[in-house]
């Protein structure tokens, strides 16, 4: 996925894109479609160079267009193409039409692809591209569901049908695809959500349009450059004293989560934080410090004596394991005051939601379940649209959120990133705590909110991958800790 471009837009913003290449630079559509379909065919030959039988589905769209350019030059490449309309293309129009005319020339069509989903050696979707607009239902759900249990594999042209590539959504179901060339624009609902487990090898192709095109028309997100860690993270003098790396105080830990403190302490520490305290309860004084005696650890009973322990801090991180009493409540209201960094994630997202209040600079840290609470509607309605999430997060609490899960979004007023990197073996417990001791860690060493909330993101799945090529299964947020100072050395 390195190779694919940092700049990413909305289907809306590729249609656009589309529109000034054919209307303001004279490329006509059909010359854009046939370079879509080779495109397209070159990787076919590429990724599937012993398929001899193709299945072609095509729907009723330029995306149906796209997929009878590739019919027709397989056929001529002498495979053989079982070529399969899922809409009459009668009702085609433009150059869609024509491609549809000029493959039909060759090749009879069949009338239903039940019959040649066993026979083929690879699949061709071209059902439903950026223009998809509803849930996919009726005889395309039905193709959809039987193509995801054959054993041919599939390219989906653009988009897998079925998701959504603005928002990474499936819509009532969807190709899974092992590879997805996409033309023009590389959409940003390809890498996040639902669409790691749809799109297979992504793979783009700017189909040679001007670059002008693409002048004036800001893209909608970008993704998170491989180097950003080396190169973000700042320098480190001789000549320092761990003064100079700032103090990180993790507050939280209530009784039995006395692991989620030590948890995001020890990350904050990994990634190079001069001092790190931990506020928590009495009890868990002893335990921390035996399992990392590098930590300073405060027991606190309440928020005088936690307002004591504060003293000295730089970067508040507050909410691993806070847990929901009223000690919990005391140690977050206190926390509040704190005018340095802070980074905000767990119970204490919880304890913020509906508060009203808000800051221009701190890093909140959501999983989808804590952003459905912050926006006081459903986890559904969030992973619906994790870019409009994101943003009505900022919008209602300000500062930098880091909207957790597969292609994890860091958003702020102005800016969009998705960091691709990461992998499932990560939905385990204590990984967000470990998310939040990075992030802090990186904060206390001059990092602003939104750089050290990407640079963080990145560390923190990096060295999950590292961690996860013994396997995903069993991958526990200790393992993430001890890949962190690799991944932070770069
Ligand atoms: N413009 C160009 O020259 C190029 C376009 N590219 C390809 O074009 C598609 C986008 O094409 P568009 O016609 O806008 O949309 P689609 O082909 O994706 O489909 C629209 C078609 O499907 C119907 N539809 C929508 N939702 C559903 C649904 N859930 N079930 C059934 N049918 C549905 C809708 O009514 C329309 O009839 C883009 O993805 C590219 O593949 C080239 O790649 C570049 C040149
Ligand atoms: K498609």
């Amino acid at each position: 996925m390195n190779d694919l471009p940092h700049t990413l837009y909305t289907p809306e913003q590729v249609r656009e894109l589309d529109r000034r290449a054919i209307e303001d630079h004279g490329i006509p559509g059909g010359v854009l479609m046939g370079r879509a379909g080779e495109s397209a065919w070159r990787h076919l030959r590429r990724r599937f160079p012993d398929a001899g039988h193709l299945l072609v589905l095509c729907g009723g769209g330029n995306n149906g267009g796209d997929g009878y350019v590739v019919a027709r030059l397989a056929r001529e490449a002498g495979l053989a193409v079982d070529l399969c309309p899922l809409v009459d293309p009668q009702r085609l129009t433009g150059h869609a039409r024509d491609a549809a005319d000029a493959a039909l020339a060759l090749i009879a069509p069949i009338a239903s692809p039940w019959a040649a989903l066993g026979e083929a050696d690879a699949v061709v979707d071209a059902m439903l591209g950026t223009g998809i607009d509803r849930a996919v239902t009726g005889t395309m759900a039905a193709v959809i569901d039987a193509l995801n249990t054959q054993s041919a594999p599939v390219m989906s042209l653009d988009v897998p049908s079925g998701l959504n590539a603005r928002t990474g959504r499936v819509m009532g179901t969807a190709v899974r695809a092992a590879i997805t060339p996409t033309f023009i624009g590389l959409k940003q609902g390809l890498l996040t959500g639902d669409a790691a487990d749809f799109v297979g090898e992504v793979v783009f192709d700017d189909l040679r349009i001007p670059a002008s095109v693409y002048d004036g028309i800001n893209p909608s997100a970008a993704r998170l450059s491989a180097d950003a860690l080396a190169e973000g993270l700042p320098p480190r003098a001789r000549n320092s004293h761990k003064g100079d790396f700032g103090h990180v105080r993790v507050v939280g830990g209530d009784h039995g989560m006395g692991g989620a403190v030590r948890m995001a302490g020890e990350a904050a520490a990994r990634v190079g934080a001069g001092r790190v305290s931990i506020a928590t309860r009495p009890a868990h004084v002893s335990a921390v410090l035996a399992a990392r005696p590098e930590l300073m650890v405060h027991g606190v009973d309440d928020a005088a004596a936690f307002g004591a322990a504060l003293a000295g801090t730089d970067t508040l991180a507050i909410g691993p394991g806070l847990g929901q009493s009223a000690w919990g409540a005391a140690l977050f209201e206190r926390a509040l005051a704190h005018t340095g960094p802070v980074v905000v994630d767990a119970d204490g997202l919880n304890r913020l939601a509906g508060s009203g209040i808000r800051r221009e600079d701190w890093v909140l840290t959501p999983h989808p379940g804590e952003a459905a609470r912050l926006l006081e509607t459903t986890a559904g309605a969030i992973l619906d649209d994790r870019f409009a999430a994101a943003d009505a997060i900022v919008e209602r609490y300000g500062g930098v959120v880091v909207l957790k899960g597969a292609g994890t979004l860091i958003v702020d007023r102005q800016r969009r990133v998705i960091c691709t990197e990461g992998n499932p073996g990560m939905a385990t417990a204590g990984m967000g705590d470990v998310l939040t001791g990075v992030i802090a860690g990186l904060r206390a060493q001059g990092l602003e909110a939104f750089d050290a909330a990407c640079l963080g993101v990145q560390a923190h799945a990096r060295a999950a991958d590292r961690a996860a090529r013994a396997g995903e299964r069993g991958l526990l947020a200790g393992d993430v800790l001890e890949g962190l100072r690799a991944v932070v050395n770069p």
